[in-house]
């Protein structure tokens, strides 16, 4: 199959990358880190999680980051919400889009949003009822789409299950989330085959934690299947609080770089995300994560 010409690329970084950092990141500094990823040309940059602070304190200062950051006209600013609060509180940010997030595992489901996996669809309906009312496009995450840290292996069916069933319920794409990383091509390519019965494939977004140094190979077989819109986090950033020993996200430099040698336009300046990359990694005292940062001089 012929390569998409045009990827979006869906800046995750501020939101996945930093919701496991264990000192707090000053809100100046999450609001700098995301003005700086629009103004790389990021269309859609995931900024704000409106989850329980108890949960995961990084994020408790997310409605202030939307509050401070400079709102780029043609730029999308996400948030997650896992419900109807989340929800309430993204809106009153004036949060551009917003996500539900639910997973292919009940074990990672109980242990990242306290429910089963069909107790946390029932939640999402009167989220997507009001957000669709408020009109603002919902975005469905599936996690643990290729392994989960409790569980093992997760069958491709489960994960289209739960995609259709999102879906069904109205998002506007489903971003497949391999939250541990440990996921590899031909996996990969038969878990979207799966998810791609039931969801068409424009409509479907990947997501690839690096954990295994497997998602630029993902991502390409992803790519291959004619998916077109590609998750990353600047400078490798990320995490997941509860997927223990889940790295960061595949860098979105990495990715860019990939995509600018496969001939796929992005719409992104390379050198503005390495020097955003290079903003944050300063900011947390942390070496970037990205290959290609790390190629072209930064530390
Ligand atoms: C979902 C809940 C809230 C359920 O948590 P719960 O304890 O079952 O909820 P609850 O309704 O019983 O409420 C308990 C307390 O939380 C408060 N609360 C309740 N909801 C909210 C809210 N939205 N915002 C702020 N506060 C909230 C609520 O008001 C109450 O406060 P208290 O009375 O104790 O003071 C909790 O489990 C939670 O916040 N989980 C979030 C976990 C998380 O953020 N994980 C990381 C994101 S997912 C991810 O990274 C994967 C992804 C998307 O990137 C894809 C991939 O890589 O796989």
């Amino acid at each position: 199959m012929q390569l998409p010409k045009f990827v979006r690329m869906v800046e995750v970084g501020p939101r996945d990358g930093l919701q496991n950092e264990k000192s707090m990141v000053p809100t100046a500094v999450k609001v700098e880190l995301v003005d700086r990823l629009s103004d790389a040309g990021l269309t859609v940059v995931e900024a704000a999680s409106f989850v329980s602070p108890k949960w995961v304190p990084q994020m408790g200062d997310s409605a202030e980051v939307l509050a401070g950051i400079a709102r780029k006209p043609g730029v999308r600013y996400a948030a997650l919400t896992p419900n109807l609060k989340g929800l309430e509180g993204a809106l009153a940010a004036r949060a551009d889009e917003v996500a539900v997030f639910g997973a292919a595992s009940e074990s990672f489901s109980q242990k990242n949003i306290n429910c089963s996996i069909a107790e946390s669809l029932d939640r999402f309906a009167p989220v997507m009822e009001q957000a669709k009312a408020a009109g603002v496009p919902v975005r469905g995450y599936v996690s643990c789409v290729l392994g989960c840290p409790y569980e093992g292996e997760i069958a491709p069916r489960a994960v289209a299950d739960v995609a259709e069933r999102l879906f069904a319920m109205g998002c506007y794409e489903i971003s497949l989330g391999d939250t541990i990383g440990t996921g590899t091509p031909t996996k990969a390519q038969l878990m979207i085959a799966a998810v791609a019965e039931r969801v068409p494939v424009d409509k479907i977004a990947v997501h690839f934690h690096d954990t295994y140094g497997q998602a630029l190979a993902n991502i390409l077989a992803a790519l291959q299947m004619g998916v077109a819109v590609v998750d990353s986090s600047v400078a490798g950033l990320g995490g997941c609080p509860y997927a223990k020993g889940a790295s960061g996200n595949v860098a979105s430099e990495d990715v860019l770089y990939m995509l600018n040698g496969l001939g796929i336009e992005t719409g992104v300046d390379l050198d503005k995300l390495i020097a955003a990359g290079a903003f944050i990694s300063d900011a947390i005292g942390r070496p970037t994560a990205s290959k290609v940062a790390r190629a072209r001089g930064c530390a």
